[in-house]
């Protein structure tokens, strides 16, 4: 028997306390939920996935991703069947496949990636769907020369800093069950999309979107219409939370590492702060934090957290402490 809070509780506010559509588990709770279930990756794969400064072991994996990789492998199941359904009911009006897609949200530096990779890994184990594609939203940011433009370099990260419209074309022919989407790239290390490189997704099984402001809803138009957002083409979202206080420090540490590895590359744009102090790039980073990342979690990011199927709240060392489901 899994006992669990009905309301969000101590750690929600995002709905009256009656009704909740929430269901908030504690970490023990939550893992009961695949106790039976064995592990599919190695402590070297699991190292292999781990990002800077990230608290990944094989306890974090049994605890939290094997329940949620079993959750979401019975919804894929459940998706297919409902599509062959109603492709039935349509005559074939349908795509004859669409690939389940999930969002996975949450602040700059709070370890979306190392999420995102860990589910695809685990989730590609499943013999029912292999082939498990990555995709980031970053790509889709406007290059560095159009953000000038704009005046938006400032506010790189925030919703209008991405091309929306070519974003929401790739989410759409995804789900219309294309063969062959390419998606742009960007690179941390140059600071701006590449405009050599493309990633291709071939008939994939599920597609993870994984980005700051993939729960954006739509925008209300001018005229007052209010189109279909990316959001609306997600089959599951999974928003990665943790107190702002705490990213804030994970992002000034994590600066300080990259300082001393990838900031060292000549080709990198931030290799001006490699030769700074540590007292510097302190102030350095706490400035980047506190005019762009802090602004953006706040304003555009975290006020979408309630829109998420499920939430993974972290602890200050990087562990998940517990989790929040849509239950309904
Ligand atoms: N300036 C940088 N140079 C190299 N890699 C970076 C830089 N900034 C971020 N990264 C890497 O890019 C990835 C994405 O980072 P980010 O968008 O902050 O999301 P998250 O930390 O939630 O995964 C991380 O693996 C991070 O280590
Ligand atoms: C590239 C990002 C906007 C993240 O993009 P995402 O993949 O979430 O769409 C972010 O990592 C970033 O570079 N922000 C700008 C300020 C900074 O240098 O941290």
């Amino acid at each position: 028997m899994v006992t669990a809070t009905e309301t969000p509780g101590a750690h929600g506010e995002d709905s009256p306390r009656e009704s909740s559509p929430y269901v908030e588990l504690d970490r023990a709770t939550w893992a009961m939920l695949a106790s039976e279930t064995e592990s599919p990756l190695t402590s070297d794969e699991v190292a292999r996935l781990r990002g800077i400064g990230d608290q990944l072991d094989l306890a974090e994996i049994r605890d939290v991703y094997l329940p949620l990789s079993r959750l979401l492998s019975l919804r894929v199941r459940a998706a297919t069947a409902l599509h062959h359904a109603q492709q039935e009911f349509l005559h074939g009006l349908t795509p004859p496949r669409t690939p389940f897609v999930i969002g996975l949200a949450g602040s700059v530096a709070v370890g979306k990636s190392t999420a995102a990779r860990v589910l695809q890994q685990m989730l590609a184990r499943w013999p029912e769907h292999p082939n498990v594609a990555l995709v980031t939203t970053d790509g889709f940011l406007y290059p560095n020369a159009e953000l000038v433009k704009r005046g938006l370099l400032e506010r790189k990260g925030f919703p209008e800093s991405y091309d929306r419209k070519a974003l929401m074309r790739f989410v759409i022919d995804i789900k219309s069950g294309k063969d062959e989407v390419e998606a742009p790239v960007y690179s941390h290390l140059v600071y701006d999309v590449r405009q050599d490189q493309k990633v291709v997704v071939k008939k994939p099984d599920i597609v993870i979107v994984e980005g700051l402001n993939v729960l954006q809803p739509a925008r209300v138009r001018g005229d007052g219409r209010v189109g279909l957002g990316l959001s609306d083409f997600f089959d599951f979202s999974i928003y990665v939370d943790a107190n702002t206080n705490h990213i804030r420090e994970w992002y000034v540490d994590r600066f300080l590492r990259l300082r001393e590895t990838a900031f060292r590359d000549p080709d990198s744009y931030f290799a001006k702060y490699a030769a700074l102090s540590h007292d510097s790039a302190v102030d350095e980073a706490r400035r980047i934090w506190d005019t762009i990342n802090g602004p953006n979690l706040a304003q555009n990011v975290l006020p979408t957290r309630s829109r998420a199927t499920l939430v993974l709240r972290k602890s200050a060392d990087h562990s998940v402490d517990w989790v929040r489901l849509r239950k309904i």
